[in-house]
Formats: structure tokens, sequence, C-alpha cells
């Protein structure tokens, strides 16, 4: 059975990476592609952890030699999914998650179809505000431009999926849950197999 891609996206602050850590505390069988960018790090960021900080020539020259699988511009910012390791991982047989902001997801989609694509929402912009002012990693500037951003970026909802409200972080992480096991049983995921195959638990 080849794997699964599923794609978490939404707005900056709207708590993808606490939900996904969560996730991934659970299920261990799912594999998370740790992105490249050239924004600074942050601190407590560990190289090949939260990311692959590359500079900017870096980025390019992966982009020119096909690297990756989607990239763009957010925020200032280069970010990229390196293609190898997707690629690997979903020939393997093995689940993999990206998350990624919306520009990227569209060009997922158009390359994996058959991803499942997954939308975080705040329950309102004031609480997103908040959420990014709680975190204290950007300035007032960068906030404001996360913002603007996001408010655009909630219009992009109605192309995905699934749309899971963020109000409180252990319901969000049981829906994402939800729709991975539902996923998981589709019946599609059987179409050739034959019994023996079975091997899902
Ligand atoms: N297109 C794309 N977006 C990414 C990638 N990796 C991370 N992002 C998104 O880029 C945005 C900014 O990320 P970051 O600077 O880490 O801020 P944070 O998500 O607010 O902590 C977020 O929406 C991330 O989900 C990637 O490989 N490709
Ligand atoms: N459901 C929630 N309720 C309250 N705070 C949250 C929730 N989910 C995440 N947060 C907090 O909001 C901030 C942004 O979350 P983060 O996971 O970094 O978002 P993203 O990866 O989408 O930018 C963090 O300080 C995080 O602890």
């Amino acid at each position: 059975m080849k794997g699964k891609l599923f794609v978490l996206s939404g707005p900056s602050g709207v708590g993808k990476g606490t939900v996904r850590a969560a996730l991934l505390k659970e299920y261990s069988d799912i594999n998370y592609s740790v992105s490249a960018t050239t924004r600074a790090k942050r601190e407590g960021e560990v190289h090949g952890r939260e990311y692959f900080f590359v500079s900017v020539e870096e980025f390019q020259e992966m982009i020119k030699n096909d690297e990756l699988l989607e990239w763009a511009k957010y925020c200032g910012n280069y970010y990229g999914t390196p293609r190898k390791y997707v690629e690997e991982k979903l020939k393997a047989g093995e689940d993999i998650i990206l998350e990624i902001e919306i520009q990227g997801a569209e060009q997922i989609r158009k390359k994996f179809p058959d991803g499942v694509f997954i939308f975080l929402a705040p329950p309102s912009l004031n609480e997103l505000r908040l959420r990014i002012q709680k975190r204290g990693t950007e300035d007032e500037t960068k906030i404001s431009e996360r913002l603007e951003t996001a408010k655009i970026e909630m219009e992009k909802m109605y192309n995905y999926d699934y749309v899971i409200i963020n109000d409180v972080v252990e319901n969000a992480v049981e829906k994402l849950k939800s729709i991975i096991i539902a996923e998981r049983c589709r019946i599609e995921n059987y179409i050739g197999l034959k019994e023996g195959d079975f091997n899902d638990g």
C-alpha cells in the first residue's frame, strides 16, 4: 500500500506546530517532513529538527536543482519541502505529514491530488493575534504582517478537505487523529489487495 500524504495548513500562530507535535507523540508511524527555510533560527530551534536553516543562495540552488516539492515566499522568507524524503517514505508505504503555509499546500494539491488537506483555523482573528503575541517570537511589525496575511489565508479554507478549529489543543488533536484513522480506512486503499496483504492491524 502506498503511503498517505497529510497536509496541515493554516495561518501563522494558529497552533499547527503544537497540534502536529502532540499528534506525533502518539502516532510514531507518521513521518514529519522537516522543511528548509531562510528565516533566522529562533531561540531553542535546532538545524534539522525544526527546519534546515539555509542561506538564500543555498535555497535558490535547491530550487534550481529541483530538490523541493514545493516552495513559497512567506513574510519575506523562503520555505520549502525537500522532495527526496517525502518521495522515499511514500514509496515505502509510510505516511507523511507536511506542516506548510497555504501557497505551498496549493502546489502540493496539484502534484498529489490524493493527498489529504486539512486546514487548522483559529476561533477568531483576535485569538490568533493573542497566540502570536504570547509565543513572543515576532516583533509587532512582524505580527501585524502575519495577521494581514492570515486574513487572506482564511479565505482559502474552502479549498481544503477538512477544517479543524483549534479552540482547545486536545480537541484539535482528537479531530486530526479521527481524520487520519478515517483516511487510512478508505476503501480505495484496499483496491487490488489480496486478503493476505491486509496488514494494518
Ligand atoms: N510552503 C511552505 N510553507 C512552510 C514550510 N515550512 C513551514 N512553512 C510555513 O511557513 C509559515 C511560517 O513559518 P514559521 O516562520 O516557522 O512561523 P510559525 O509557523 O508561525 O511558527 C508557517 O505557516 C509554516 O507552516 C514549507 O516547507 N513550505
Ligand atoms: N488551542 C490553543 N489554545 C491556546 N493557545 C494555543 C493553542 N494552540 C496553540 N497555542 C499557542 O499559540 C502559539 C502559536 O502556536 P504554534 O503551534 O507555534 O502555531 P503555528 O505553528 O501555527 O505558527 C503558541 O504559543 C502555542 O502554545
